[in-house]
């Protein structure tokens, strides 16, 4: 892969000092501002500790390193211990340092890139990245596709910037005051926009282009006065606001999420805004591409265009660095299940809980303590602060909507929870990949209805295999919780020992206990764990407990289930029941209040001959009843479910309504 000359690189300098635009745009109103990237200039910002940023950086170096297969980079350990032995030896011999084929110096990225990209602890390209490079840079169209977190936004990023300064497009972009933008990248959310537009604007700016972010919203713009508020891009375009005849590049980036949105004739009328539209360069990203977005992508791109597919036909179409578990939990439960659920995988990070609508998302918030809601009816200012918040650490639960499935990275999100099984497994995917991100890890647990379940289809979709686990149970969350209390425990500053040692002792002497239990409660006391509350293994209420019926003969319906007990339980009892679902094995399950445990058991017992009733250890397989499946296209847009109703690039209709 050739390189840059040094002559070569000064002269690029040189160059870069003018200006371009690039734009970054979404949906109705507009926005015309310099704006930062939280959390990753709060590196540069020194919000982060500097310890959090090393690890950061190890972490971004094995991944690339371990996203590239057979590259090896040799660690000069043989070398430390050969020096340590001739110390006097000043040049280590023998060390064959392998260099990874996908480090950034084997790409042609000029010298600021790189050392930005340094900046940032990158030092090698993704594969996404590293595929899709050269075909960029040569002026190809492109469709990308990689899994989720695999750094799509830098494989559109690095190339359009370096063919902007140094490649084909440098001689015909336009420079000097009030020039036309070269790019436009077209993203489904605001906050996704924000974001596409920081990395934009970090990179870019390092090679002097500037870029901005125009999006809806926002009551006050700084271009209010260009632009009439409560018009969208396209108009904007048609009334000469933004000129695009000298556009070079367009980008879907989340490309399904745009088209479902019916954003088929915006794509059409940018094309026709162009001076030749046969040299605009259109490239296409998503993890998630279904085969009618393909065949509507191919009106936009060239005949030629190149397909970099890094997910294809592999069974597995969510992140393979997540963690994919199912758990049963009624509505009522949910939000007293939450917060054991965080406490037992969210190892200390940020969690991200997926709600199906708007009204949900802000219910659960309130009663999750500490957490924050984000959704389309919350103002655009308010939505900034939140996830500005959130992306700094300020709290570490957010609630949200679809408006944050799709595209954000957020550093430290150890956890997704959605509260049902979305209806679209794009959206599943899109959500548990908010986690595991740039070769990190993650977990994404996906709460279920035992009545209505919808997991055995997310599975078969998205390739997946759910560890199927019961409501986190008393132990398991003691346990958890304790290992973070003891965490806090040896935190505590030596100075102030000596203060409480008295104390200490006179509990020690007096207490008749050992050592360990006088630790054990201080650890309880320390995380707050006060009662210890069992959980039904079906729905996760507590003080509930799961029953299994048999009735000699297989239960074909829940009424049948009811009619069942009836005979041998009074009225009252069997009233109280919760979520009764049948099972594989011919029998069903329910949970019944703790105290009735007894009474359901003894009945069971006494009419053994026809029936059986046990406390269920472990559950057996559960019946699924699927929900209808709805089709592409069946909604308002041409192309989209949600595109008809909020004006092109609107969220008003169908899907939209709900985030
Ligand atoms: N080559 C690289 N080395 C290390 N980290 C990288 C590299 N490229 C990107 N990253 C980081 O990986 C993270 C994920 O990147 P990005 O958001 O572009 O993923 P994505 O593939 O677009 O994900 P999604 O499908 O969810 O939108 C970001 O924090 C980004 O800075």
């Amino acid at each position: 892969m050739p390189s840059l000359a040094l002559s070569e690189e000064k002269k690029m300098k040189k160059s870069t000092s003018s200006e371009t635009t690039t734009a970054a745009a979404t949906t109705p109103d507009s926005k015309k501002k310099k704006e930062k990237k939280p959390k990753k200039l709060s590196d540069s910002d020194g919000e982060e500790d500097s310890e959090k940023k090393k690890s950061k950086k190890k972490k971004r170096k094995a991944a690339a390193e371990s996203s590239d297969s057979g590259s090896e980079l040799v660690e000069p350990e043989s070398s430390k211990k050969k020096s340590s032995k001739k110390v006097k030896l000043s040049v280590v011999e023998d060390v064959k340092v392998v260099e990874n084929p996908n480090a950034v110096s084997k790409f042609r990225i000029s010298d600021p890139l790189r050392e930005k990209l340094k900046e940032k602890g990158i030092e090698a390209l993704f594969p996404i990245q590293a595929t899709t490079f050269d075909m960029v840079l040569d002026g190809a169209d492109l469709v990308g596709r990689a899994r989720t977190g695999q750094g799509k936004t830098l494989a559109f990023v690095l190339p359009i910037l370096e063919s902007l300064i140094n490649g084909p497009a440098k001689n015909k972009r336009k420079n000097g005051y009030g020039r036309p933008p070269s790019v436009l990248v077209l993203l489904p959310t605001r906050e996704l926009a924000k974001q596409v537009f920081a990395d934009f604007d970090a990179y870019g700016g390092s090679v002097g282009l500037t870029s901005c972010c125009v999006y809806g919203g926002d009551p006050y713009p700084p271009q209010q006065q260009k632009l009439k508020k409560g018009v969208d891009i396209v108009d904007h375009i048609e009334r000469q606001n933004l000129d695009l005849t000298y556009l070079q590049f367009r980008v879907l980036d989340e490309a399904d999420e745009m088209l479902r949105m019916g954003f088929v004739d915006d794509v059409e009328l940018i094309l026709g805004k162009v001076e030749d539209p046969k040299k605009v360069q259109t490239l296409l990203f998503s993890a998630t591409l279904p085969s009618w977005v393909q065949n509507i992508a191919s009106r936009f791109l060239k005949q030629d265009k190149k397909t970099i597919d890094l997910v294809g036909n592999d069974k597995m179409k969510a992140s393979n660095s997540v963690r994919h578990i199912a758990l049963p939990c009624s509505k009522q439960a949910m939000s007293r299940l939450i917060p054991d659920i965080i406490s037992l995988y969210s190892s200390g990070g940020s969690t991200i809980i997926f709600t199906e609508t708007k009204d949900q998302a802000s219910e659960l918030s309130g009663l999750l303590p500490g957490a924050r809601a984000l959704h389309g009816d919350i103002q655009q200012s308010q939505r900034e602060i939140t996830l500005a918040g959130f992306r700094k650490g300020k709290f570490s639960t957010l609630v949200a909507t679809n408006v944050a499935a799709r595209g954000l990275d957020i550093n430290d999100v150890q956890l997704i929870i959605q509260c049902e099984p979305p209806r679209d497994v794009e959206d599943y995917i899109h959500r548990s990949g908010r986690t595991g991100r740039a070769g990190n890890t993650g977990v994404a647990v996906m709460l279920y209805d035992s009545r209505k379940s919808g997991v055995s289809r997310i599975e078969k979709q998205a390739g997946i295999k759910f560890e199927h686990v019961s409501a986190p149970q008393p132990n398991d969350i003691a346990k958890a919780i304790g290992m973070e209390a003891a965490e806090k425990i040896t935190q505590v500053c030596d100075t102030v020992v000596p203060a409480f040692l008295a104390a200490a002792k006179e509990l020690l002497e007096s207490s008749g206990v050992s050592a360990e239990v006088l630790l054990a409660k201080a650890l309880a006391k320390t995380a707050g764990f006060t009662e210890i509350k069992k959980r039904s293994l079906l729905t996760s209420m507590e003080n509930h407990v799961t029953l299994h019926l048999e009735a000699g003969r297989p239960i074909y319906s829940a009424t049948n289930a009811f009619s069942v007990l009836r005979r041998v339980l009074p009225d009252d009892k069997v009233n109280l029941i919760e979520g009764m679902t049948l099972t594989v094995d011919g029998g069903a399950v329910f949970d019944v209040v703790q105290s009735d445990v007894d009474q359901f058991i003894a009945a069971g017992q006494k009419n053994a001959g026809s029936m059986s009733l046990e406390v269920v250890k472990e559950m057996p397989k559960l019946q699924e009843r699927e929900p209808v499946q709805r089709r592409y296209g069946g909604g308002g847009g041409r192309f989209g479910r949600g595109g008809g109703g909020g004006g092109r690039f609107g969220r008003g209709g169908g899907r939209g309504q709900r985030w």
